[in-house]
């Protein structure tokens, strides 16, 4: 496992994919993380990642990973990582994963397959960090011979919490939130992805299935662990009303959110002005910690009205901070926003490197 310099070996499942690529970046000269092990699809496997690899980010291929050759997806290419993290296509990261774990690997995972499980810790590193505590227990009783798996939240949930969690600590929890999302085309991967004709000069009204992973992983984010510490109790709908519509639109990356929330407290509701001073004052337990990739900045209220834009606003705090505009009073509930998060740092692979950070950081690896 890790070497004399106390940085830990991982490796990337999926490498070749948008999220993947994204990982590739993000651990290129890490000071936690040395990058040894690419995996991908057989298609892929025997070819450099340089080959492989259509690489399709702004950024150059960091050299450190494009001679690596590309391995098939079988634990026992990964045997040395101490994290794995994996960008594969949902349709093959159930089973895949699963083989990892039970072969004693630790994943966190951008794929959907084991968000749902009620011991598996869904975690946005800017949000919740605290739900990684119920690997503590897990640790204790079941040793080292399985792994364990952190998944990270769908990407507009993890833009829509943000904001949420320091709102519901200082002023109690809400009873309904609605969101629009306007959804960049990097969300829907490389293979095949968003086709130019369907987007160019276009606005689709329909993202497969994001619309139920919103309105259900909101509800799990926000909630506590159950007495034992070793379930997640999931909020009820009488507890929160979540309603999402989603939306594809011709941008490339940065996934913005039309937002509007409602308090349970029907006697203190905040001001707008005490909205955003708790939204510029919160700074989260990931920086706390000490944590590389932390956002000093967790949120930036923007105050000019036609802000936040996604080719302005995403790189905030290097694509891990999320920003929120046009702070408002709302007729029908009680305050309106407008959320920009960049869907593949803090909506995927930035998430899983900052929670990988954390893990080490509370030495769960
Ligand atoms: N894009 C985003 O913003 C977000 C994506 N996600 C999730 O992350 C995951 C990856 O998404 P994304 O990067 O967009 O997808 P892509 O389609 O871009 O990449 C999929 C990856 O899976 C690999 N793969 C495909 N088939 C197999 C197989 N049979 N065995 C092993 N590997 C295989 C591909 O390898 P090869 O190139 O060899 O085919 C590729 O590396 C998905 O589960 C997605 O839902 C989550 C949050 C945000
Ligand atoms: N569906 C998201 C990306 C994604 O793959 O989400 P999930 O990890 O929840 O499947 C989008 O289209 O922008």
């Amino acid at each position: 496992m890790s070497g004399s310099t106390n940085k830990k070996i991982v490796g990337v499942l999926g490498a070749t994919g948008s999220v993947g690529q994204r990982f590739i970046l993000l651990l290129s000269n890490h000071p936690d993380f040395d990058l040894k092990v690419l995996g991908a699809s057989p298609r892929s496997a025997g070819k450099k990642y340089i080959d492989a690899a259509n690489w399709k980010q702004t950024d150059l291929l960091p050299s450190n990973a494009a001679d690596i050759v590309v391995v098939e997806c079988k634990p026992e290419h990964f045997a040395d990582c101490d994290v794995v993290f994996s960008g594969l296509d949902a349709d093959y990261a159930g089973s895949i994963e699963q083989d990892f774990i039970n072969n004693g690997l630790n994943i966190v995972s951008n794929a959907k397959n084991h968000r749902r499980l009620p011991d598996v810790p869904l975690v946005v590193p800017i949000v919740n960090p605290d739900h990684l505590d119920i690997l503590k227990n897990r640790k204790a009783t079941q040793g080292k011979k399985k792994g364990f798996i952190v998944c990270i939240s769908n990407c507009s949930t993890a833009g829509l919490v943000a904001p949420l969690k320091p709102l519901v600590e200082k002023f109690g929890p809400l009873d309904i939130l609605t969101t629009t999302t306007l959804q960049a085309i990097s969300g829907a991967g490389f293979s095949p992805g968003v086709p130019g004709i369907d987007i160019l000069d276009n606005i689709v009204p329909y993202i497969g299935g994001e619309e139920d992973k919103i309105e259900w992983e909101t509800k799990k984010i926000l909630c506590p662990l159950n007495a034992n510490k070793n379930e997640f109790d999931l909020l009820t709908n009488d507890e929160l009303k979540v309603s999402a519509q989603c939306n594809r639109v011709p941008v490339s990356d940065g996934h913005t959110e039309c937002v509007a929330l409602r308090f349970k407290d029907r006697k203190n509701v905040p001001s707008v002005e005490q909205v955003k001073n708790c939204l510029k004052e919160y700074v989260c337990d990931a920086y706390k910690l000490g944590c590389h990739s932390a956002p000093k900045q967790t949120i930036h209220v923007l105050e000019q009205n036609d802000r936040p834009q996604p080719r302005l606003d995403r790189n905030r705090d290097n694509g891990y901070g999320v920003s929120v505009g046009r702070v408002r009073e709302d007729p029908v509930l009680d305050f309106k926003m407008v959320i920009l998060s960049h869907n593949t740092i803090i909506g995927a692979a930035g998430s899983g490197v900052l929670i990988a950070e954390i893990l080490k950081a509370k030495g769960l690896i």
